[in-house]
């Protein structure tokens, strides 16, 4: 994760010039996801910042599961689960700003309290944000698959990266990708495989979990014939 990629444009600062798992673009906001993020932001939002985060305090709860969510898109599914799931908490983190108004906006019209954003790279919210041990889980969902040879550097799920989230969660805890593209399911599997604090809950592919919701997307996909692939594998 420490390579230094040349062709990532100075438009990608504040981040540094390190390759990443996505390419910033201007997104246009919606007037909706506008006012969410001006209403909703200064309650449910967490800024960014280089030192430890007390999950506890930031749900202002103790006693709840904290899972990660990696990467929410449009955060459709985020909130779903969050509705699902009201005694865990979920720390939602995304770079994209449309994405970012748009789960605050289903926040608001679905009263959701247990959901709090940070607009970051996941990779460094890990790094420096999340104390060791602190997860009881972490999702994700349908991460870029970045199909070309020449990108699969850019694929997020890397062993350093596994490595990483291993240390973030606790003893029991889960990690749950899901991914619509063969070849990254079998690349996912052979990472998770290969590290030794992980245990597949399944022979490898899992049934997927009941708190997974299906996308409008992966739905049109299914009714294709297209595969959706889910992994679930506990941290030992
Ligand atoms: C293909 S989309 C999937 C979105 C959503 N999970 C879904 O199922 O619809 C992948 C998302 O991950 C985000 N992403 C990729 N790398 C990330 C990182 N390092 N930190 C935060 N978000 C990231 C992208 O901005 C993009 O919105």
């Amino acid at each position: 994760m420490t390579e230094i990629d040349p062709s990532i444009e100075s438009a990608e600062a504040p981040y540094q010039r390190r390759i990443r798992s996505f390419v910033l673009r201007q997104g246009r906001l919606t007037k909706g996801q506008e006012r969410a993020l001006q209403t909703a932001w200064p309650t449910f939002g967490i800024e960014y910042a280089d030192q430890p985060l007390d999950l506890n305090q930031a749900f202002g709860r103790a006693d709840s599961k904290k899972i990660l969510e990696i990467g929410f898109g449009m955060g459709d599914a985020t909130a779903k689960i969050a509705q699902t799931l009201p005694d865990c908490d979920f720390l939602a983190v995304e770079v994209h700003t449309p994405g970012v108004g748009s789960l605050l906006k289903l926040m608001q019209e679905g009263e959701i309290q247990n959901l709090r954003i940070v607009q970051h790279d996941a990779v460094e919210v890990l790094q420096n944000m999340l104390p060791d041990g602190s997860l009881d889980g972490v999702h994700i969902f349908f991460p870029d698959p970045w199909h070309k040879k020449r990108h699969h550097k850019r694929r997020l799920i890397q062993t350093e990266f596994i490595q990483l989230v291993c240390t973030k969660l606790k003893p029991g805890a889960y990690l749950h990708v899901a991914t619509d593209w063969q070849a990254y399911a079998e690349w996912v599997l052979e990472v998770l495989q290969a590290e030794p604090r992980l245990q597949n809950t399944a022979i490898d592919y899992a049934d997927k979990p009941a708190y997974r919701p299906l996308t409008k997307f992966e739905n049109r996909g299914l009714k294709l014939g297209h595969g959706v692939w889910d992994l679930v594998f506990k941290r030992a």
